[in-house]
């Protein structure tokens, strides 16, 4: 009786040990098998077991990837450990066909906003998942809310000049937190209609989303939440805070039914989550993406005076000509729409867009196969100023290369017609295949034409009612840096502004 349960338990034992080798040898197939593939990727050789993790902790990413495509060419592998691999490509003809093709993002972005918001559809990693989302914001943040962005500036900048008149002294103003607040106001109006602009709590709200901005990478960094470190728990408490108070806005949204981007979302029957997490979500990455740009644009035309003289000159020009008396006409500003993908090339949201392909290899038309759940990366700051893609002055800042002159006065095109006369059109940016700042592909921003169009319109309603100046002493020659998840010229500038009464200035008045 007792060897029959011996020769049980050693059967027993037997099956157990074959069964974890078994899984064991797989696994360690499958490590060999990726590895086999990644080979015929060109690279550096991996120094360690874990590949070049010191060097990207030591110097930027970026930095690392320019070296590297310098010696290997258009598509690099880096080890980051036994079984994770980054892939960077800076080829322009492979970026198209990868970000077409690549339609996963890392986990860790979902994670982010998982972690801080909740559940959102907008930022998940697998395509499935969000494809659908996609088209219905697509279609949403089209049409009314389009026109709406072109609206709204005027309002708002009386709205924040009010608001940095309060609380700013006689110095300049930091561009930074000037554009923070733009970008905040003109998105907040735009998904949350009229209310927002009144409502008493919007600082409150700003200050918690750029509290919880400087740590969201951070703490989603983590693979399991630190529940054990204090630091987390208040990360989450300004979370809660700010869930609550978007419930809150959302109902007053409700009561007073005029933000038609809301009443979308609740009558459309596919969409069966609250939308809570989705509102934050679009607030979170809109307004950071959007106050980067804002600063970057009011850094340059403070630098560059003889380009802002201009783009007043075509404002002027446009309330003369153009259609409609309520609107800003950017689309008869070419130097202003030019400046502003001037700066957006000089100077994208973010140094890479990251993708990968979570199930499937990818094998693309060169006979090049990256592995499935690699890391891919595109250098989009490499891309967009390299002198291969863009000539000889691609680091200096000319928005003169987005326009397209007709010397013999033959009007080419209607936009043409509309400048009355102005013999510059501007081209397509998404055209140029280097012109990635918006990404491209299956997991392109989706809110590419309404922050152009804002931002625009935000501008031509600025530099039609004031000069803006450097404040003396400000000069600091800004660098591009990592700041709230997005890049920005740092330091930031001090500004001033002058206000214009029909052509002439009435001398600098900080606002
Ligand atoms: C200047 C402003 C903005 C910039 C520079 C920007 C940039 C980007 C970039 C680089 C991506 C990733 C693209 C890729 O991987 O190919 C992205 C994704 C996205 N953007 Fe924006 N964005 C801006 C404003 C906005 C706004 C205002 C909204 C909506 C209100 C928005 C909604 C989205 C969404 C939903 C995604 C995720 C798409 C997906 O993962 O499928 N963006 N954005």
């Amino acid at each position: 009786m007792g060897s029959c349960l011996e020769r049980e338990i050693n059967a027993f034992l037997w099956l157990s040990l074959i069964t974890v080798t078994a899984f064991l040898l797989g696994k360690l197939v499958k490590v060999f098998e990726f590895w086999a593939k990644a080979r015929a990727i060109p690279g550096p050789p991996c120094p360690s077991v874990y590949g070049h993790c010191h060097l990207i902790s030591r110097s930027s990413l970026t930095d690392i990837l320019y070296k590297c495509h310098e010696k290997y060419g258009g598509a690099v592998r880096l080890w980051l450990g036994p079984n994770q691999l980054l892939v960077s490509i800076k080829d322009t003809e492979l970026i198209n066909e990868v970000l077409t093709k690549a339609e996963d993002k890392l986990p860790l972005t979902g994670r982010a906003f998982r972690l801080a918001f909740g559940k959102s559809s907008f930022f998940v990693s697998s395509f499935d998942k969000v494809e659908h989302q996609r088209k219905s914001l697509e279609l949403k943040l089209g049409g009314k809310l389009l026109e709406r962005a072109r609206l709204l500036p005027g309002e708002i900048l009386d709205c924040i000049i009010e608001r940095a008149q309060s609380t700013m002294g006689k110095g300049g103003i930091d561009c930074e937190m000037l554009s923070q607040h733009l970008a905040f106001t003109i998105l907040g109006a735009t998904i949350f209609g009229d209310v927002f602009l009144t409502w008493p709590k919007a600082i409150l709200y700003e200050e918690l989303l750029m509290k919880i901005a400087k740590d969201a990478c951070f703490w989603a960094s983590y693979g399991v939440a630190p529940f054990w470190k204090q630091e987390f728990w208040k990360y989450q408490d300004s979370c809660t805070k700010l869930k609550s108070l978007t419930q809150e806005l959302i109902k007053e949204c409700r009561q007073d039914s005029k933000s038609e981007f809301l009443l979308d979302f609740d009558s459309h029957d596919d969409m069966q989550c609250e939308p809570c997490g989705e509102m934050i979500s679009l607030m979170f990455h809109g307004s950071l993406t959007m106050a980067s740009l804002i600063a970057n644009i009011l850094t340059r035309l403070v630098t560059h005076l003889d380009i802002q003289d201009k783009i007043h000159s075509e404002i002027v020009m446009a309330q003369k000509t153009g259609r409609r008396p309520d609107q800003q006409n950017v689309d008869i500003m070419p130097n202003l729409m030019a400046t502003v993908y001037e700066s957006v090339r000089l100077l994208p949201a973010g140094p890479l867009l990251q993708r990968c392909s979570l199930r499937h290899d990818l094998k693309l038309k060169n006979g090049m196969v990256i592995p499935a759940a690699a890391i891919i990366v595109v250098p989009v700051q490499l891309v967009q100023t390299d002198c291969s893609n863009w000539g000889n002055d691609a680091g200096k800042f000319n928005p003169c290369r987005f326009l397209s002159r007709t010397d013999d006065g033959f009007i080419t095109n209607q936009k043409e017609l509309l400048t009355g006369g102005n013999s510059c059109v501007i081209k397509e940016p998404n055209e140029f295949g280097a012109f990635l700042p918006f990404g491209s592909g299956a997991r392109a921003c989706i809110g590419q034409k309404l922050s152009v169009l804002g931002i625009s319109s935000l501008f031509a309603a600025l530099i039609g009612h004031y000069e803006v100046r450097l404040q003396p002493g400000s000069e600091s020659n800004p660098k591009p840096m990592m700041n709230n998840c997005v890049l920005q010229l740092l330091p930031s500038p001090q500004i001033v502004f002058a206000k214009r009464d029909n052509g002439t200035n009435e001398g600098a008045v900080s606002v």
